[in-house]
């Protein structure tokens, strides 16, 4: 139960400074929001000058009312003004953030298998949830930095025609300012790492080990469990307790900065008064100004900050988006409902790994309209040939067919489609038992349909014996009900999808014996003529099969029938004996 940062790692995919800006031309960017947003900022800099000038004849003691009401006025346009620029920014943010995510969950979703499996669960989370968000912030800080940079010139333009002088010292401070943000900024964007990296690994933690709560419960290794925790938590403590410091630092780095422009402009100022340079008022006049020109000054630099610590999420967010997609609508389309016709197997071979081959040169045929049953030890390759079947992965070498269709060239989509699987633990989502039989399903979906497919699968009475029957909740992944009623449910499901092909993949492992014969003979003639392809280790359901396929260490040991598999699989001779049957010709017992 160790945690083993291979998210952490994913964090550190090779970054290329071209998939951050094409992740940029993948969806549409509402630029009128965030232009409408920069124009109010341009015009608020404006405002603000305006008001500069009545503050400087207020402070001269010029109150007349004309100056009074064009102050208050103008105030309360500024404020407007902003209103509407954080208005249109935000709106633009949000914009932006849902059609970042919409794109992103649509990626995931198309994702080939191994791509998936190569990324922690956790990490595609935080990516769609949090690393997303950052989408709009670079966005709306190259827009709000024009603003800033507008402001920082506009004000000092202003100010330098006020006191071309002063307005010199304080400039001389800009290369200090840049070097106190850039050496703050450097460590914060550091601390900023460390946080993200740490929320990660906390993120990873949590789901791995919540999800696993039965088992830590059952074992009663909570002790073990809270120190594993500790550590997550203890490094995510240092990460925020050390990004903090680096606030603070920032902050007390702008206040020492500002202090300093002070300090210059009252040693400054007050020689330029008693030299007659300047009117009484002028440092405090000169000071509305310089407090302008600081804050556009502070809102460039920590722009500059926040966009190198967007650089971390957007990286994974861009490469994910870069990489490869299944197109699910490319390739021939598969002929109408062939059922009638065989899988072949033309010497496949496949592993998951590269140089680790699960499958080898694998030729075998599964007939059409039949019930094949495939048997083998554990990781003999059973599922895994399933999962080529349907086109989850492609072998590495050889070919499978539907027919005369090479599952490598039709469409992903109508190939998915025909096949119903039902495996040994199927998803189930929240929401009521008949969203769960219907989900997925297309056309027509009757009360009458679904209660039809229930009792196929021996899900009808127990479903009507809950407390809101068809409309009870079955709780995130089916967590209200038994594993067997799980089980039923899903096989519900896969009948209401009608599906030419059925892959059940230990589908009886959670059923009681008796229930699971049961169901696998009802699903049968429910299926008659339909190709049926059952992984089981139960020998009872394999002899029932009208065709047999004997794995071993992902070859072919042998493929027939019972009869035939009795002469010439010694692993098919050793499961029966291992199940207490007999060898005695067809006629086995127990
Ligand atoms: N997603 C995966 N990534 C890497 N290796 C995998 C993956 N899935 C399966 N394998 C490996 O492939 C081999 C075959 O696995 P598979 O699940 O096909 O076996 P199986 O015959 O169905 O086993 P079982 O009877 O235990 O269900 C195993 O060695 C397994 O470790």
């Amino acid at each position: 139960m160790m945690h083993n940062g291979k998210g952490r790692e994913q964090k550190k995919e090779k970054f290329s400074f071209r998939s951050y800006i094409t992740f940029y031309t993948r969806f549409p960017i509402p630029w009128w929001l965030f232009i409408a947003s920069l124009a109010f900022s341009l015009i608020n800099t404006e405002v603000f000058l305006a008001i500069s000038k009545y503050v400087i004849r207020i402070n001269k003691g010029e109150l007349y009312n004309s100056v009074i009401i064009g102050y208050a006025l103008l105030t309360v346009l500024n404020a407007a003004i902003s209103m509407g620029s954080n208005i249109c920014g935000e709106y633009g943010i949000q914009k932006v953030t849902l059609r970042a995510r919409k794109l992103l969950w649509d990626k995931i979703l198309h994702l080939p298998m191994r791509e998936v499996e190569r990324r922690q669960p956790s990490s595609l989370i935080s990516g769609v949830v949090n690393d997303i968000t950052q989408a709009s912030t670079v966005i709306h800080m190259i827009f709000s930095t024009v603003a800033s940079v507008y402001g920082f010139v506009r004000c000092c333009v202003e100010m330098a025609r006020f006191n071309a002088k002063l307005s010199a010292y304080m400039l001389l401070l800009v290369p200090l300012a840049i070097g106190v943000f850039a050496l703050v900024g450097q460590l914060q964007y550091r601390m900023m790492l460390r946080r993200y990296e740490s929320l990660n690994t906390m993120t990873e933690f949590f789901s791995e080990h919540i999800s696993a709560a039965k088992h830590v419960k059952a074992q009663a290794i909570e002790d073990m469990e809270t120190e594993a925790g500790l550590r997550a938590i203890d490094e995510r403590y240092r990460a925020d307790v050390y990004y903090a410091f680096m606030e603070v630092l920032q902050v007390f780095s702008n206040t020492l900065y500002t202090s300093i422009g002070s300090i210059v402009i009252a040693l400054f100022g007050s020689d330029m008064i008693r030299k007659g340079q300047m009117p009484d008022t002028g440092i405090n006049d000169f000071t509305t100004y310089k407090g302008r020109v600081d804050q556009y000054q502070a809102e460039v630099l920590t722009h500059y900050q926040t966009l190198k610590g967007t650089q971390g999420a957007m990286q994974y967010v861009g490469v994910l988006q870069e990489g490869p997609e299944e197109d699910l609508e490319d390739g021939y389309d598969l002929p109408e409902s062939q059922p009638e016709q065989d899988i072949v197997l033309d010497r496949v071979s496949f592993g998951y790994v590269p140089q680790q081959p699960v499958l080898h040169d694998l030729s075998l045929t599964i007939p059409a309209g039949k019930t094949t049953a495939i048997i083998g030890s554990n990781g003999s390759g059973k599922s895994t040939l399933l999962k080529l079947l349907q086109g989850i992965y492609s072998p590495d070498s050889g070919r499978v067919w539907l027919g005369k269709a090479a599952v490598d060239e039709v469409k992903l989509a109508q190939l998915r489609r025909r096949f119903g699987c039902v495996l040994q633990h199927n998803p189930l989502f929240s929401g009521s038992v008949r969203d769960n039989i219907a989900y997925g399903a297309t056309g027509e979906i009757s009360d009458e349909a679904i209660a039809g497919a229930a009792r196929l699968a021996d899900a009808d009475g127990f479903i009507r014996q809950l407390p809101q029957g068809y409309d009870s909740d079955v709780g995130m992944g089916g967590a209200l009900l038994s594993g067997g009623q799980r089980q039923r449910v899903a096989i519900a499901r896969m009948l209401m999808s009608n599906p030419d092909y059925l892959l059940m993949d230990e589908a009886g492992a959670s059923l009681d014996h008796k229930s699971d014969m049961t169901i696998f003979r009802t699903v049968r003639e429910h299926m008659k003529n339909r190709t049926i392809v059952v992984v089981a280790h139960d020998m009872r359901s394999v002899m029932e099969a009208d065709h047999i396929i004997v794995l071993n260490e992902g070859s072919l040991e042998a493929a027939g029938n019972h009869k035939e598999l009795l002469g010439t699989s010694p692993t098919y001779r050793a499961y029966l004996q291992l199940q207490g049957y007999t060898l005695a010709g067809e006629e086995v017992s127990r």
